[in-house]
């Protein structure tokens, strides 16, 4: 693979911008073409061409008019609204036309099989699931400044810059310690040992020999946690596919890493009902006791009676008893008075002792966690591209379901039975007509005249959608079909403009078609709306000799049939149109007659402009008839 086919001054840029040659090949493999079209000054359509050509299949080659062009955007524009993912759409704005039969035939049977599966899929509910894949690299990660990584030395401090753990938390040596209260969790990472730390409950101690994700998680969960609802999205496809998959373990594990948030309104909520309990218990119990005259004595110096201690004593008790309960956590946060009071400061210590002990043990799930979801990451990734992969098979499978494509053969000719052109193929009217037509040596050339408004462009298109499809490795809108392969497709539309300027632009790009030996396919509608009639007889009539002479293939569209037989021989095809429905429709046999000569019936146009106008306009239709 070289870098052909982009200027040098841009293929340097570009390179450039990717860090080296290696690198922007392998993007190119991989489809990349947002990375290019990302390029200052390179556009998403330039970005396609520079893939395509690096890649070896310049679609310019072979679509050699703006009309061909715009024939095969509309293709792939109507695979591309079947596509979810960027990935998808990237590989399908890629096809392009080839002309090497096994690629091609391989293809087509790849979107074969792709419909197929379509056709047995839940469709609407897996494009619902595809259209919310849309994978993040590695994230960046996520800075938290609540914890902190301990070092001992400046050897360790370097370490850990070098596994970049310092954008993970903060890394502090101990002169920089101020409080252990300045973090909800630290991370000491120790090679000695030399520190000690007591009642520090967010302290967890780590060996400085210990792996990345030992000492920050993250450096492992923050792929799979960022990526949570994606792998849920790809564990979904891959049941409705009844493929196999290793997500549902990866997001058990992620589903069993608690929330590192201690509800602090269970401590409140439990010390508020315990003291409200233990005051109503001491108001009882007190109202019953009996005081000696010594025991008021004593109390007068604030010296509590041993019956009242007693009941104190039991109340408290239970009160703790109580908190315990609700809250898991031995403490006594009260102070002995009567109503009771609840000691705050003891409160608040006990609740951060908590979170911070909880901040432990969460680390230390997170780290068994990483250590064995690391090992998934290698083929998660790869049922991230299965999916992506299956995205751009089920677009085109869909493609090929809804607009009922079959595989054609490839021959030394064109002919196709119940075509129909892809903007006529999803619509659902009894007036829609399939079309036979064939276009084969010796007649390699013919002439297509017929009723104004009987389908002659649609046929046109209909073989020329037919042509790049198929060569684009597409099976075909059409029951049964046989391209031939060509080098270059031309599609002349019809022009109403009559100026020198489009004439010689015409002549142009027209002439030099028969000096070149590949083996085309020319389709021309109405030369003679670009030119004069006189020219545009003779210029019609040499040229189709040469077609005649050639390996190409021409339909040539015209009014003016009977004009141009008379300097050349060759098959005349016609469509024909029988007159007016009910509904001043043209009631047309939209398959061509061979060897016919149909007449364009303007008079008919004019009758159902006639039928459905009124007043003066009327009468100015009705005087115009009159002359037919
Ligand atoms: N096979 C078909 N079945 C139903 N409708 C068709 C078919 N082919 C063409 N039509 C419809 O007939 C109309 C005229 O088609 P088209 O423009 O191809 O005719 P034309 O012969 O090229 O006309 P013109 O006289 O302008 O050259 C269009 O609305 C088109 O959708």
């Amino acid at each position: 693979m070289e870098i052909k086919g982009i200027g040098d001054r841009l293929a340097d840029k570009i390179i450039k911008s990717f860090g080296g040659r290696e690198e922007f090949l392998k993007a190119v493999k991989n489809f990349e073409v947002d990375r290019i079209a990302g390029i200052e000054g390179v556009s998403q359509h330039r970005a396609i061409e520079i893939v395509n050509s690096v890649l070896g299949n310049p679609t310019e080659e072979f679509l050699k008019t703006e009309r061909a062009v715009q024939i095969y955007d509309d293709i792939v524009g109507r695979i591309l609204g079947f596509a979810s993912t960027k990935y998808a759409k990237n590989r399908i704005l890629l096809m392009s036309p080839i002309k090497n039969e096994e690629t091609i035939k391989e293809s087509m049977s790849f979107v074969m099989q792709a419909k197929y599966a379509a056709s047995h899929l839940p469709r609407d509910e897996i494009k619902r699931l595809l259209k919310k894949i849309d994978p993040t690299d590695d994230p960046k990660p996520k800075y938290d400044p609540s914890k902190a990584i301990l070092v001992e030395s400046s050897d360790d401090y370097h370490q850990i810059i070098e596994l970049g753990l310092n954008s993970y938390c903060p890394v502090i040596t101990s002169e920089e310690l101020e409080s252990l209260e300045d973090f909800e969790l630290i991370v000491y990472v120790y090679s000695e040992g030399i520190m000690e730390f007591e009642d520090a409950y967010n302290i967890t101690m780590v060996n400085n020999e210990s792996e990345a994700f030992e000492i920050v998680p993250n450096t492992v969960l923050s792929y799979f946690k960022e990526n949570y609802d994606l792998l849920r999205n790809i564990l979904k496809i891959k049941e409705i596919l009844g493929r196999k998959s290793i997500i549902k373990e990866v997001l058990d594990i992620l589903d069993s890493l608690e929330s590192v948030d201690v509800d602090e309104t269970v401590f409140d909520r439990a010390i508020e009902s315990s003291k409200e309990k233990a005051d109503l218990k001491l108001k009882d119990a007190i109202k019953k006791v009996d005081l000696k005259g010594d025991e008021v004595l004593n109390l007068l110096n604030e010296e509590m009676p041993g019956k009242i201690q007693k009941i104190f004593d039991e109340v408290m008790k239970d009160a703790r008893d109580e908190i315990k309960e609700e809250t898991g956590c031995a403490f006594d946060p009260f102070i002995q008075k009567y109503p009771v009071e609840i000691d705050y400061s003891e409160l608040e210590r006990i609740k951060k002792q908590e979170m911070s002990k909880k901040q432990v043990t969460t680390f230390e799930e997170e780290v068994k966690a990483a250590s064995i979801i690391s090992k998934f990451k290698v083929d998660v990734e790869s049922e991230i591209q299965e999916i992506l992969l299956f995205d751009y098979e089920f677009a085109l499978g869909c493609f090929a379901y809804y607009y009922d494509l079959h595989t054609p053969t490839i021959g030394d000719g064109f002919r196709f039975k119940e075509g129909l052109h892809l903007n006529l193929a999803l619509i659902n009217d009894k007036n829609i007509q399939k079309i036979d037509y064939q276009l084969e040596s010796p007649e390699n050339v013919v002439l297509l005249t017929g009723a104004n408004s009987g389908g002659k462009t649609t046929l046109l298109e209909t073989l020329a959608q037919i042509s790049i499809m198929a060569q684009m490795g597409l099976p075909v809108c059409a029951q049964e079909a046989q391209v031939k392969l060509v080098d270059e497709v031309y599609f002349f539309s019809k022009k109403h403009s009559l100026d020198a300027g489009a004439f010689e632009s015409f002549l142009r790009t027209f002439m030099p078609i028969v000096t070149r030996e590949e083996d085309k396919l020319i389709l021309l509608d109405e030369l003679e709306a670009i030119t004069e009639l006189e020219a545009a007889v003779k210029i019609i009539s040499s040229f189709m000799d040469f077609v005649h002479d050639s390996e190409s293939f021409a339909i040539i569209v015209t009014h003016m049939a009977r004009e141009i037989l008379k300097y050349t021989d060759v098959r005349v095809d016609g469509i024909e149109a029988k007159g007016l429905d009910a509904d001043y429709n043209l009631i047309v046999d939209r398959t061509p007659r061979m060897n016919h000569l149909a007449k364009s019936t303007p008079e008919l146009i004019l009758r159902r402009m006639y039928e459905k106008s009124d007043g003066k306009l009327q009468k100015i239709y009705e005087r115009i008839l009159e002359k037919f």
